[in-house]
């Protein structure tokens, strides 16, 4: 990043940590804001050593598009090592972070949500991109050395692509897909070459939450992402009109299914619209792992869930063009990559469903 990169990004980035009161340009309309409904149905929790788990996970992607996950295998104390990571990067000072500043044309490092700029306002929160090694990052953070950082976040990495790729397989054997009817992995089933990104995410304790956003509602471009949202509340899923609390469990994971998984099923499970509230006491931290699929694969409806019927609904993309349409388009990036608008009983296409597909049909 230049210096004077350095200096736009200081001007409108503002070190959160510092400030006694909500700023203008933090403070979100109620529209925007709007409440939580109270008494919804919880997000389906999910025993993974229950052998009804792959039915259970099925059910979650239909109704929900979430779930959280328990008896996972991973094991406590990286969980909490991670989260300590995590923490320690955060409370550098502001300076100090900004040296592992994300380039304005970069994934990787610290800054805003790359989705900030599709918004009027700013987010009440800070992030830490990481893709493969956190080496370099780590020595522009902690010059003199950066204790067990980097052992923590590839330890992190390791277990999480496991976890990624056995939650991967149960939901697409709930959808009656098979080993071999997945190209890019081997007999056993092994995604060995799954990309994937890891996003530490901070959000402050801010002096007027009601009116403050944490990370504002979207949609994952992964396949599926892997949160820990260390035991405090904060994000919320969309379910009918209305947002619902993930209760954070100590211990237990959530898994978002993403809009390549939502291409992958022809639509019959669709990503879940998702944000992070903040709060007037706690610093809250959340972790999470973007599972995406190798980089040379195109993700395409599965041939299995297509026929006369059910015509393909997406064009084939690989991860990285996905996520340039989504850089580009934020919420309508899928509607980029549709084949053909929704068609209601009607026989009209249905303007309800997708917003603004006029643009794509055909
Ligand atoms: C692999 C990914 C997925 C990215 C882009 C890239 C690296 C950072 C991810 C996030 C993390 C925070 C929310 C999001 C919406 C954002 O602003 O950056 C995500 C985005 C996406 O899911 O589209
Ligand atoms: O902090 C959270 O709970 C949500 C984070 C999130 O949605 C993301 O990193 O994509
Ligand atoms: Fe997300």
């Amino acid at each position: 990043m230049s210096l004077q990169q350095l200096d736009a990004f200081r001007e409108k980035h503002l070190d959160l940590n510092s400030i006694k009161e909500l700023p203008e340009s933090y403070a979100w309309s109620s529209e925007d804001n709007c409440p939580s409904s109270s008494n919804s149905e919880p997000v389906p929790v999910i025993n993974l050593k229950d052998s009804n788990a792959m039915k259970h996970v099925g059910y979650a992607c239909k109704t929900w598009g979430v779930f959280q996950v328990t008896n996972h295998d991973i094991p406590i104390t990286l969980l909490n090592n991670m989260e300590a990571s995590g923490r320690k990067l955060f409370s550098l000072p502001f300076q100090q972070k900004l040296k592992a500043a994300r380039s304005l044309d970069g994934v990787s490092g610290y800054g805003v949500a790359r989705i900030s700029s599709f918004f009027p306002k700013l987010m009440w929160s800070e992030g830490f991109t990481l893709i493969d090694s956190p080496h370099q990052h780590a020595q522009k953070l902690w010059p003199q050395g950066s204790g067990n950082f980097c052992d923590v976040i590839e330890e992190y990495n390791k277990e999480m692509n496991k976890l990624s790729n056995r939650v991967m397989w149960l939901i697409l054997g709930s959808l009656g897909i098979k080993k071999g009817d997945i190209k890019w992995a081997n007999q056993e089933g092994e995604i060995k070459e799954a990309c994937a990104a890891l996003q530490l995410n901070s959000y402050p304790s801010c002096p007027d939450p009601d009116r403050a956003m944490g990370l504002a509602a979207h949609t994952d471009s992964t396949l599926l992402t892997i949160l820990h949202q260390s035991n405090t509340s904060g994000l919320q899923v969309q379910r009918g009109v209305g947002w619902v609390t993930v209760k954070p469990i100590a211990g237990a994971l959530v898994v978002n299914i993403g809009d390549l998984i939502q291409i992958l099923s022809n639509g019959l499970y669709s990503s879940v619209l998702h944000r992070a509230m903040v709060n007037r006491t706690q610093h809250r931290l959340s972790v999470a792992y973007l599972y995406g699929p190798p980089s040379n694969v195109r993700i395409a409806p599965l041939s299995k869930l297509t026929d006369n019927v059910h015509p393909p609904l997406y064009r084939p993309v690989t991860w990285s063009e996905y996520l340039g349409t989504k850089a580009k388009h934020f919420n309508k990036a899928l509607l980029f990559v549709r084949l053909c608008a929704p068609i209601t009983m009607s026989g009209f296409v249905d303007a309800s469903t997708d917003n603004h597909n006029s643009v794509l049909v055909g």
